[in-house]
């Protein structure tokens, strides 16, 4: 099966006032058709960037994009923004953190879901307003027909996150992009909403990428993970492979940061020790051996990399030194 994205040595660099940054270093990564790829990192590890960089939603001017990227085998990377409106809102949606980037205050809800319809296709304002409505029923908005005519104010963020995927979801994207989509929402609110992701993108054979930091949520949702740290993947495989042997030490300290399900919760969650490199640090070798319990010498060197099929990592820990060095996950 081609991929749906095909990224390929993706380098991303911005222009600060202290000379150029490099954030995103050397990263490659596929979205099958059908499948929910998460990537998972602390904040400033280049999730986003990653991802708007490929979709020509970074400021071109102080930015410079290199590499190969390819959707439905078309190149992507750097094209005019004529051609990536096109794209964007037809065939690739963007869910971000904060609905109100998606939604205009001073518009009804259903007339800013119909026009983003009306955008891309020949359809009468009144079928548009139907599907405007038949979308907010889809994702569980209560008296949808009474909503499509409110104001992003008169919704709460958990009904208003509905609302951007309701429009995200309007013109059956191949890919869906949420960026942290639920962060800002209440914890119950946001099983919610994953859930009714998870149930709308099957629905509408959309394939995800979703950028979060939580390992629950990937555990939630994904089929495959891209583990990121400092600009770099330093880990990627299915789920199952991640979360059953987990081979990068920093895929270990963000899996122990889970808080566990039942029994009681440890007063403190281990935490990693040690802080993130500055952004734009361009030693060559693995980015987290600084703040690796189990670094050697060769993790210095380029590339300090293993793999199998389609598990591999950033790393030269064998299994036996593995299961030497595995922290045991803390007791509840
Ligand atoms: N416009 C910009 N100019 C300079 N640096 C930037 C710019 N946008 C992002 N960065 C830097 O790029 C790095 C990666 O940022 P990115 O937003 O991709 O991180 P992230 O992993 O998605 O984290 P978060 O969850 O906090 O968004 C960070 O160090 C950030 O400060």
């Amino acid at each position: 099966m081609s991929p749906l994205l095909d990224v390929r040595n993706l380098r991303v660099a911005f222009a600060t006032d202290g000379g150029p940054v490099t954030a995103v270093h050397d990263v490659s990564f596929t979205v099958q058709p059908g499948e929910v790829l998460a990537i998972v990192g602390e904040s400033g590890s280049g999730k986003s960037v990653s991802l708007l960089s490929v979709l020509g939603l970074v400021d071109r001017r102080r930015t410079v994009v290199e590499g190969q990227a390819t959707f439905r085998g078309e190149p992507i990377l750097n094209l005019s923004e004529r051609v990536l409106r096109r794209i964007r809102g037809r065939e690739i949606a963007l869910i971000s953190q904060d609905p109100m980037t998606a939604l205009t205050p001073v518009h009804r809800i259903g007339d800013q879901i119909a026009e983003q319809i009306r955008a891309h296709e020949r359809v009468s304002r009144q079928a548009a307003r139907d599907r405007a409505v038949s979308l907010l029923r889809d994702v569980n908005i209560p008296m949808p027909e009474r909503a499509v005519d409110r104001y992003p104010h008169e919704l709460s963020g958990g009904m208003r996150q509905r609302a951007v995927i309701a429009m995200a979801l309007s013109c059956n994207p191949a890919l869906l992009v949420a960026d942290e989509p639920t962060t800002a929402l209440d914890t119950t609110v946001q099983a919610q909403v994953l859930d009714m992701l998870r149930r709308l993108s099957a629905q509408h054979d959309s394939s995800v990428v979703l950028i979060t930091h939580d390992m629950g949520v990937v555990a939630e949702m994904a089929t495959r993970v891209a583990v990121m740290y400092a600009g770099r993947i330093v880990e990627t495989g299915t789920v199952a492979e991640l979360f059953d042997d987990p081979w990068h030490p920093y895929t270990w300290g963000l899996l122990d940061s889970i808080p566990p399900l039942t029994g009681a919760r440890p007063r403190r969650l281990p935490s990693i020790a040690g802080m993130p490199p500055p952004p734009g640090r361009t030693e060559p070798g693995c980015p987290f051996a600084p703040r690796c319990r189990a670094a050697m010498p060769v993790c210095y060197l380029p590339p300090p990399e293993q793999v199998a099929g389609g598990h591999r990592a950033l790393c030269v820990l064998d299994a036996p030194a593995r299961a030497a060095l595995r922290p045991p996950r803390v007791a509840a």
